[in-house]
Formats: C-alpha cells, structure tokens, sequence
C-alpha cells in the first residue's frame, strides 16, 4: 500500500548506509527526532556471507535471514526500533529476497552455506527453492531478468509457496520488532505477482508503535530509464518505485547541463512518476560509485552542487516521500564501511560534526534545515516562479518559503517571496537559534518584496516563515 507510516509534520526518510544500530537509534533520539525526519533506511538486516576485505556489497548477499550483521545482533535492532519510533522515526529495512550468497562460507551470525549445492541450511533453502542456473544476459528479456542469475547470484524460486513463506516469515519478524516497511532490493528481478502475494500476506505492524490495521510500506527498486523491457508501472499496482530519473536530472541540472529555466515544470512533467507512487532521492549507496543512467550522481563529493540539488528536491512541491542518503566517505568503489575485522567503527560526533570516517551529511545545516523548510511549507503551491532565463532561478511556497539558487553568476534582484514583512535568516549560510542568525539575512518589505543577493558561492538561498527573526 501507499501510505508511508510517517509520523504527521515530518518528511522524509535517511538512508543511514552501514551504520550500527546502536549509533541510529541515539541518532534518533538526540537529531532525527528533534529536527523533524520523518524516518532512517537501514543496510540489510539479514545474516550475510563475510567477503574477505569486506567490501560494502557483501551485504547484498544474504547466508540467512537471522537478525545478526556487522551492525548490530537482534536485541540492538529491536531496541533501535523501539527508541526509534518513540522518537517519532519510523524505520525502513533494505529487504534483499531475490538471491542469496554467490560463495560458500561463513556468515555475520557465524552460520554457513555452500552455494555450490544451494545449500543454506540456516533458512533452510536448499536446491528446489531455486531457479535453473542461467545467466541474465538480455534485459529485453522479462523472464530472463527475473528467472535467471543477477551478477551470478544463486537466484530463489519466488514461485514455490516455501520460498514466499519463508520470506514472509522473515518480513513477519522484522514487523513483530517495528518496522514501518521495506525498500525491495533489486525487485525488478523479481515477479510482480510473487511480491503482490507476499506482501499481502505479511502481517499489520505492530500496535505498539502503529494505528490498528497499518500495513508496511513497500518501495521498491526498480531501475527503468524508459527504454527497459520491464516497466515500473508493473509494480506500482501494490507498492512505491524509487524514482531514479530524479536524482540523475537533477544531477545533470546542477551540474550545469540542464538549464535551471527548464525546471518551470519539474514533476510529472519530466516524467517523473506520480508522487504517492514514488520515493524521490538524490542518490543512493550504488548510483554513488556506478552512477545512474550513465550520468555522474552527486554526492558528499561535490558537497556545493550535491546540497544545492537536495536543497532544490526538499524545496520544490514534488514528492510525497524524499529519501536522503548519509554514509561514510570511500576512495574506492568496493570499499566499506570504517572499521576492523567483524567491527564497524561508528561515527563519533562531536559538536555537531561527524569523525571516524563518516560523511554525516544528514547533519550537514544546508541539509537539515531544509528537512525543516519541507516541513514548513507543507501542503502549499509553487508560487512566484522567477528566472533569469538560463541558470538562475526563484519560487515561493505559498506565502510560507522562499527559495533562490544560481549554477552561474550572481543573483542580485528584488523578488516577489509573499512572506509576511519581516527579517529571515538564511538558512543556507546561516543557522538561526533564538533571534540570532550567523549567515545572511534577508529583509521582506511589506508588499512581500526583497533584495535577493545569492552569490555563485553560496549557490543557494532559503527562508521561510519559522527562520524570522
Ligand atoms: O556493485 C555491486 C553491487 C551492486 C548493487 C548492490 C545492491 C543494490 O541494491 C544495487 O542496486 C546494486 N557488486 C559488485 C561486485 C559483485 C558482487 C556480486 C557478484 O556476483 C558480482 C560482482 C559488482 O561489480 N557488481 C556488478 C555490477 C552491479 O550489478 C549488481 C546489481 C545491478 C546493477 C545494475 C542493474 O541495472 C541491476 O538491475 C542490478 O544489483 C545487485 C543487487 C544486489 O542485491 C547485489 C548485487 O551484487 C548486485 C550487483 O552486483
Ligand atoms: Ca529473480
């Protein structure tokens, strides 16, 4: 179903990528809560191979579905989910059902498989719960794409009732602990009718945290530029798709080779898809390192044109449900996350700053104050559209935000914002605590007009009607 579980007022989900449980639910408690997320996407929860060098993929390649991983066991998932949710976080788990591990050996929870024979005794899974070996060669090919081996990885037999059970037993467990929903790994290997049933089958969460009779949310990855064979409106009928045309626009925008002018009509105008049907993001923790649709995605790498294009999503009306990613920073693209051995090394944070390894750009002011301008102007319309013509561009939303951004050159004009007279901070350059603002204010006079000054530094401008002084 379409309901994303959030908690009234509060907008979107952080894919917090490879981070302990122990470390998200004092994030929770201590930032996400407070600055009004709305939910955290964990890494796989499910007991997976151990490949030497423990590249961040290896927790794609599932040995069983005990709760134990390098992020945490069972106990610290469930009180993160409790602590979580009482912080009003709801939490999303990476559900990976359309394989299992491509090795044989030992897993996160100590227990082994051999993939050589199918056989993953934990579960149990042995040969007859999967497809006839064959590899996806041709992605013109529905069938092939999800009856055969994705990347050579031993591919379940959805079709047999064991299997959907089996799964559903898994999806039941992580619901008894919390869970709000799932984001459907590679779900384009799988078939739409398997997921429909499965998903039907699983149980209404848990009434400690949830309404009577809510369902998990389902967003499901389903990589479709337009050209593929499989169309994401396939799996639309009993879930969400992730939208992965958003973040590679605006990836080419903010990177100058889409005129901003061009985002009058951002939406379903650009064929992007209908926003109760769709999660919308930047980027995640594999168009990162492969990019997406053969664009370069931006990241914490290129953190000015990165914050402008999450600055522009969390501003602009489209979307129902935003995702934004936090992770650690890499060098290499197989590299994961900090840390030795079984450990990972969590992130220390210390005034407000991330060390050890981790990017935090959830806590990024840019970042965090827009989940705060979201949430602000809720429910209103685009108004006030401006452009230069070419890279700079303006709207209001309603009359409770402002927003400006420039690609290239300065903006120096006086713009229509309809915000109520007032001084606003800046919530780009500056941070506001009572009264005060440490960036750069903006002065509405009483017809709503204001002197806009957006240097090509900054990139960015934001106001709205809590940040007034
Ligand atoms: O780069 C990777 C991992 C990528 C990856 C992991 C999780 C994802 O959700 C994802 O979207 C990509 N994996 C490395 C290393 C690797 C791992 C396993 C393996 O059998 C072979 C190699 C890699 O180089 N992979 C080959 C290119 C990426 O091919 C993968 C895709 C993938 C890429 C593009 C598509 O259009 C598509 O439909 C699927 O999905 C995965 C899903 C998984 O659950 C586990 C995987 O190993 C993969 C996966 O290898
Ligand atoms: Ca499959």
């Amino acid at each position: 179903q379409k309901n994303n579980n959030f908690v009234p007022g509060r907008n979107s989900i952080v894919q917090m990528f490879e981070w302990r449980w122990d470390d998200i639910a004092n994030e929770c408690e201590t930032f996400l809560g407070p600055k009004g997320f709305a939910g955290v996407q964990i890494s796989p929860p499910s007991e997976n191979i151990v490949v030497n060098g423990r590249p961040w993929w290896e927790r794609y390649q599932p040995l069983s579905y005990d709760l134990t991983t390098r992020s945490g066991d069972e106990g610290a998932l469930k009180s993160m989910l409790s602590r979580c949710n009482k912080a009003g976080i709801r939490v999303y788990a990476d559900l990976v059902i359309n394989h299992m591990a491509a090795a044989s050996g030992s897993g996160t929870a100590g227990h082994s498989c051999d993939a050589g024979s199918r056989s993953y005794p934990t579960v149990p899974y042995g040969g007859a719960d999967f497809h006839k070996s064959c590899p996806i060669n041709n992605y013109n090919d529905p069938a092939e794409v999800r009856n055969c081996e994705l990347v050579g990885l031993p591919d379940l037999d959805q079709g047999r009732q064991y299997v959907k059970d089996k799964i559903v037993e898994y999806m039941n467990h992580l619901v008894d602990l919390g869970i709000a929903g799932f984001r459907v790994d590679a779900a384009k290997h799988i078939w739409p009718a398997d997921l429909q049933a499965m998903y039907a089958s699983v149980k209404n969460l848990n009434t400690e945290f949830f309404p009577e009779n809510s369902r998990p949310f389902y967003y499901q990855e389903v990589i479709d530029f337009g050209g593929d064979a499989i169309k994401r409106e396939e799996y639309l009928g009993f879930g969400n798709v992730l939208e992965f045309r958003h973040g590679c626009e605006l990836s080419k925008a903010f990177q100058g080779s889409n005129q901003l002018k061009n985002l009058k009509n951002w939406g379903t105008g650009w064929g992007l898809m209908q926003p109760h049907d769709s999660v919308i993001f930047v980027e995640n923790h594999d168009t990162q390192r492969s990019g997406s649709g053969g664009v370069e995605i931006l990241t914490y790498k290129k953190a000015r044109e990165y914050k402008m294009a999450v600055a522009f999503m969390l501003a602009h009306p489209h979307g129902e449900t935003t995702k934004l990613f936090s992770g650690y920073s890499y060098d290499s693209n197989d590299q994961g996350p900090p840390g030795y051995g079984d450990e990972i090394l969590g992130a220390e944070i210390k005034d407000n700053s991330c060390s050890n390894g981790w990017v935090c750009e959830h806590r990024w002011s840019q970042i965090y104050n827009m989940v705060e301008f979201r949430n602000v102007v809720q429910g209103t319309p685009l108004t006030n559209w401006w452009t230069d013509g070419n890279q700079q561009i303006a709207f209001s939303r309603g009359n409770k935000g402002f927003v400006a951004f420039t690609v290239s050159g300065d903006i120096s004009a006086d713009l229509q914002t309809s915000l109520p007279a007032g001084s606003y901070c800046d919530l780009i350059t500056g941070i506001s605590s009572n009264n005060s603002c440490t960036g750069k204010v903006v002065t509405v006079d009483g017809s709503g007009k204001a002197h806009i000054d957006v240097s090509g530094v900054d990139g960015v401008l934001a106001i709205h009607v809590n940040s007034r002084l």
